[in-house]
């Protein structure tokens, strides 16, 4: 199939932000993450490259577990890239506030495409989530929220729809909450375009792995999982609907508990830088949904 300038344009964000040239945005949020990631692994306790599975980006990073109490909350952290961009280890920019709020920190790494499909990716997430459960478990914590940016927000969504793995992971009472920060929760639209490039979808798989078209099989046990969406007001048109839709599809399937918000003047990208700050409206949302655990 084609790439189809609409479907393109439309799906990269770098170009609907209002800051400056595309390339300049993509350029400076690479710099910046990797600037705060750096520093803050200098600040705060980390155990880095712990393995959950045997490929090499099997991997995740867990910040402040030594000095926080046992007790504390983890909130776990997936990064964006389309599947193929970016990296665990320049990830950790909202380690700093939260930590200072008292959540322990688990940024996850997962392998990119081509080297691996997104079906792969998929159980990569599985799996991880499932590690990092059972070490919160273990170690006694209250509960765990899970956020994703666009791409990694996919990779959350992706595991309210599988009902085998919940099913069969004993420490899902522990998932208090989800964020979903310009997800995509549709990928049909991509296979027309150069991200499709090295995750080759077809439409049989495009459809099998969107959140937005699995709504068919049981959320029994999710549906009480809280559900934070956000998107920025200057993220492309298609992520605004396509997080509005999803918001929506949730609330229809009966999940107790959905807020949906467009942040004014943000765009794709500073809609996650900024949760380096501690009196950013989405981090304190976080903050507010931890705090809202039944304890
Ligand atoms: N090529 C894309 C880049 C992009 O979409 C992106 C970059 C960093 C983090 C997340 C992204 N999007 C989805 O995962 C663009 O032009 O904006």
């Amino acid at each position: 199939m084609g790439i189809e300038k609409k479907l393109e344009d439309e799906y990269s964000p770098s170009k609907w932000s209002r800051r400056g040239p595309a390339d300049w945005v993509l350029d400076h949020h690479v710099k910046l993450v990797t600037q705060v990631s750096t520093q803050v692994k200098q600040e705060v306790s980390c155990q880095l490259d712990i393995p959950y599975g045997v490929r090499e980006g099997e991997k995740f990073d867990i910040f402040g577990a030594e000095e926080l109490p046992k007790d504390a909350p983890v909130f776990v952290y997936i990064h964006g890239g389309y599947w193929q961009a970016l990296d665990r280890s320049i990830s950790a920019y909202s380690v700093s506030p939260q930590h200072k709020a008292g959540h322990v920190v688990a940024i996850v790494g997962y392998d990119l495409a081509p080297k691996v499909g997104l079906k792969e990716i998929t159980l990569e997430i599985q799996l991880v989530v499932s590690a990092i459960l059972k070490w919160a478990a273990e170690r006694g914590s209250r509960s765990v929220v899970i956020a994703g940016h666009s791409a990694g927000s996919h990779l959350a969504a992706m595991l309210l729809h599988d009902s085998e793995w919940q099913n069969k992971e004993p420490h899902l009472n522990l998932l208090h909450g989800m964020v979903h920060i310009s997800g995509v929760f549709d990928v049909v639209p991509l296979i027309e375009t150069t991200m499709n490039l090295p995750l080759n979808l077809d439409s049989e798989a495009a459809k099998s792995l969107s959140p937005l078209r699995c709504f068919s099989q049981s959320m029994e046990k999710v549906r009480n999982v809280k559900q934070l969406l956000v998107v920025g007001e200057n993220d492309p048109p298609e992520f605004k609907r396509q997080t509005l839709t999803y918001a929506q599809a949730l609330m229809r399937a009966g999940f107790t508990d959905v807020h949906c918000k467009v942040m004014d003047a943000l765009d794709h990208f500073d809609i996650v830088e900024k949760l380096q700050e501690e009196e950013y409206v989405l981090t304190r949302l976080i903050v507010q949904l931890f705090s809202s655990a039944q304890l």
